[in-house]
């Protein structure tokens, strides 16, 4: 057994530089839509990347689009330096990230509120997707920070579940996440693009975006759904 290739893809490394600076990227990624992305994504045949369809925005016209900063934790009942743990992982959030909360499929807690999203907001995160739950909600609306979430809970995460580690590979549903993958959310959900296709999957979606607009004008001018896909056109 040969393990050497899987160690390395699962191991800690320095994030390689795209064509354009991350934050440019996340800046285009912005202007586009999950679904455009997602279609550029099937055409490679990666078929699983968007995170369960239970994890929704706290409000639909949220989106978010950043630097995917992993956390990894799951129920437990200690609590022994969990507070100096949790304040050492939001002290290592950098410029641009995005949190993104592998529970371990919890049901109870909160891993996230108020206090966090200030002190994350102070650091340049752009957003947290959690695959569990979000408290102090209308704080945190009111910072006007976005939030992917499965529920909403008063029930903070102290006493009941901890993180394990951050900035390790994690798994959301079918879906493999690596520190430094871009994650796009919007109010059709959130997707995760690897990191070595992010700015490919970005120069397609923008095609997309314009082609579509070809489309939608064939509608207006009265032809019919055969005369579209006859004229090259699909939806
Ligand atoms: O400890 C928690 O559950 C999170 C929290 O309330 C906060 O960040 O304000
Ligand atoms: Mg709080």
């Amino acid at each position: 057994m040969n393990l050497d290739e899987l160690k390395a893809a699962r191991s800690r490394k320095k994030l390689k530089p795209l064509p354009i600076p991350d934050k440019e990227l996340c800046d285009r990624y912005m202007e586009v839509f999950t679904a455009a992305v997602n279609d550029v994504l099937r055409e490679k045949g990666l078929l699983h990347q968007t995170l369960p369809s239970g994890i929704a925005p706290l409000q639909d016209d949220m989106k978010l689009c950043g630097i995917a900063f992993t956390v990894k934790g799951s129920k437990n009942l200690t609590l022994e330096s969990e507070m100096e743990q949790r304040a050492k992982m939001l002290e290592a959030i950098e410029e641009g990230a995005v949190v993104i909360w592998d529970t371990s499929g919890d049901d109870e807690s909160a891993q996230w509120g108020e206090v966090m999203t200030m002190a994350s907001q102070r650091r340049g995160c752009r957003g947290a997707v959690v695959d569990g739950g979000v408290r102090d909600t209308n704080k945190v609306l009111e910072l006007g920070f976005p939030v992917f979430c499965k529920y909403r809970t008063s029930n903070g995460m102290l006493g009941r579940f901890r993180m394990i580690d951050w900035q390790i590979p994690v798994m959301i549903g079918n879906v493999f996440i690596y520190p430094g993958d871009l994650i796009f959310a919007d109010i059709d959900g959130v997707i995760v693009v690897p990191r070595e296709m992010a700015y490919d999957v970005l120069l397609k979606a923008e095609y997309i975006k314009e082609n579509e607009k070809e489309i939608k004008q064939m509608i207006l001018d009265g032809l019919t759904p055969t005369e579209v896909v006859q004229k090259g056109g699909y939806f």
